[in-house]
């Protein structure tokens, strides 16, 4: 879907009405990997990086149908995976015994 607008000020007013909706999205995407926490049994399960692998290949598969850059969906999806995991991680070992969070 492509966007067209006029001037630096409309384009930004459009990526502000974007991003309103998109960091909506995020905080749906935010509490349902939190609720994905205390199912897994250890860091590699909290990483499942066959599960990334799957996300990655449907995201590419979707950008290519939107007229997006696959590649460039392919690094923000997992940039923000990475941030996911990160949370998920320290959520992980929040509930299984207080141990210390993970450091970066
Ligand atoms: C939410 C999960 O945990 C992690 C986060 C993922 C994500 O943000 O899409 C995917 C796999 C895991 O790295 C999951 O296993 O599905």
């Amino acid at each position: 879907m492509a966007e067209t607008a006029a001037t630096l000020g409309e384009i930004r007013a459009r990526i502000d009405e974007l991003d309103g909706n998109l960091v909506g999205l995020l905080a749906r995407r935010e509490a349902l990997v939190r609720q994905a926490a205390p199912l897994k049994s250890d860091g590699q399960a909290v990483r499942a990086p066959e599960r990334v692998a799957q996300v990655v290949a449907r995201v590419r598969a979707l950008a290519s149908e939107a007229g997006a850059d696959p590649d460039l969906i392919e690094r923000i999806y997992r940039g923000m995976i990475q941030a996911f995991i990160e949370m998920e991680t320290d959520e992980h070992h929040r509930i299984s015994g207080g141990s210390a969070p993970r450091t970066r």
